[in-house]
């Protein structure tokens, strides 16, 4: 097994605050590696610094052998990264949008159109493709979103919590597609989620975060025995490692948050 992502002693502060202390750890290639934790551990700030958006304050990572701070660009164009805000124009077709992500990545001109339907194909959204986004259902929408972040063939897909603000159905559907990319390509997957539903069905191994550092990490089955009971599931591995955080870590803030994005997606 090769370590696709691997983070060194990751800082983050802001100010005074420090949102990232210091974690580490790896990934392998062809894992899907979910961080699992309550608002405010420091789950997005992670996924930025891997994806360049942020510089760390100190400590480093490689992602696909490129160093995130002295090769952003090459760490840049080897990953895809579905954020957590709306990064598809509503103004435009579906195949409008991908013609953008696709200059934006470079594709050859002779490939564009080949390589845009392919990911259409892949997604579900053929028939839609010639619509205006701002008619598409919220998970129409996340479909494309990962359809943008496929274009270039990335070796590993970053989603900040892929799901929030979908239902069941087009939640199922993500999941479906996240899925399909790891067995049929051996694409590495690293998302953020709240959903001890989405990290346990999805994930092959899981980095609980609390207030910025990565307290437990292990397959959802290892993290399960760790915590006493009978037949613990993840809630229950959740709340042993970051229980507190439940209690006090701003649930209204979460809850606005996954209202905005519903209404904003739906
Ligand atoms: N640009 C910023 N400036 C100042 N503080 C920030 C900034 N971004 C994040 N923070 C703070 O850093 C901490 C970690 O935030 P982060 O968004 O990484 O958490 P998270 O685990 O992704 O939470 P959520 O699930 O709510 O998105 C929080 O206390 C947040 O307020």
């Amino acid at each position: 097994m090769t370590a696709i992502i691997q983070v060194r002693q990751l800082v983050k502060r802001f100010g005074d605050h420090e949102a990232v202390k210091g974690i580490s750890f790896e990934v392998e290639q062809g894992e899907v590696f979910g961080l699992l934790g309550p608002n405010g551990a420091g789950k997005s700030t992670t996924i930025k610094m891997l994806t360049t958006l942020l510089s760390p304050t100190a400590g480093g990572a490689t992602v696909n052998g490129f160093d995130i701070i002295h090769q952003t660009n090459a760490v840049r164009s080897s990953i895809g990264y579905v954020p957590q805000a709306l990064s598809a124009d509503g103004n435009l077709t579906g195949f409008e949008n991908l013609l953008i992500f696709a200059k934006l990545y470079s594709l050859p001109r002779a490939r564009r159109k080949e390589r845009i339907e392919e990911v259409l194909s892949f997604v579900g959204l053929t028939d839609a493709s010639g619509q205006l986004v701002r008619n598409y259902s919220g998970g129409m929408i996340r479909r494309l979103e990962v359809a943008q972040s496929l274009l270039h063939q990335p070796r590993v897909l970053f989603l900040d919590e892929p799901t929030v603000g979908l239902d069941p159905v087009a939640r199922q559907a993500i999941w479906d597609h996240l899925m399909q990319l790891r067995q049929e390509n051996d694409m590495t997957i690293f998302l953020t989620t709240h959903s001890m539903e989405e990290a346990d069905s999805l994930c092959s191994r899981i980095g609980i975060m609390h207030w910025g550092e990565i307290v437990a990490i292990g397959t959802p089955d290892e993290l399960k025995a760790t915590v006493d009971g009978e037949d613990p599931d993840l809630n229950d591995v959740f709340v042993y490692y970051a229980g507190d955080a439940l209690e006090s870590g701003g649930s209204y803030r979460e809850t606005s948050r996954a209202r905005r994005t519903a209404r904003r997606l739906g």
